[in-house]
């Protein structure tokens, strides 16, 4: 399977979809260069507690992308420790609508980290989290097995059931971006190339 999403952008994959699957643009990459691709692990948490992130690292599969609801609350629900053992399991990244910590450290690691805020206040340990609902991150409902992609322009979430036909119309959107480039440097106008109306396309 070619599928890292066939490697498109969040920008190539919202215009694809024709559907508002991007999140609120403040949620954003913990550290720059940071890409984020894989299927949802959904986890409801609650604002301020963790343990439900601790929980889920045990119970996500390889691949896996966390995607957790964690009442945009400003605390660092996760950090250096939680990534180690992420990594261990082969969990893929983490989306979460809450602030994280040791930024510093998920990017020496390598791990990807989409959050609403870097915040570094400890959580408490006490909701166990609800595992495989659909939860709402950044805005937008996220149902288990929906695909994620994020990267420096932001994220989306992509509706399992629409996965193949939006990653389908984004290959062939890439394909005529490459075609109106060459166009462009051949010197034709991008007022030309989009057909907008025919007053602004008058000779200047
Ligand atoms: O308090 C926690 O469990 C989160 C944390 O700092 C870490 O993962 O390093
Ligand atoms: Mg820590």
């Amino acid at each position: 399977m070619t599928d890292p999403a066939r490697g498109h952008s969040a920008a190539t994959l919202v215009e694809a979809a024709g559907a508002p699957i991007d999140l609120d643009p403040e949620i954003r990459a913990a550290w720059p260069g940071a890409r984020l691709v894989g299927r949802a692990f959904t986890v409801q948490g609650t604002g301020g507690d963790n343990l439900a992130l601790h929980l889920a690292v045990t119970r996500a599969e390889s691949g896996d992308v966390l995607v957790v609801d964690a009442g945009a609350a400003p605390h660092g629900h996760w950090g250096e420790v939680l990534t180690v053992a992420a990594q261990a399991r082969g969990i893929a990244g983490l989306l979460i609508d809450g602030g994280v910590r040791d930024s510093a450290e998920m990017a020496a690691l390598g791990f990807s980290v989409f959050s609403r805020r870097n915040a570094i206040r400890g959580t408490r340990k006490d909701f166990p989290g609800i595992f495989g609902r659909t939860v709402r991150v950044g805005g937008v409902l996220i149902s288990p097995g929906d695909l994620i992609v994020g990267d420096a322009d932001g994220v989306v979430a992509i509706p399992s059931a629409q996965v193949a036909r939006v990653l389908d119309h984004a290959d062939e959107r890439v394909a005529q971006e490459q075609r109106h480039f060459e166009r462009l440097r051949a010197g034709e106008r991008t007022i030309d190339l989009y057909e907008f109306g025919a007053p602004y396309r008058q000779e200047v």
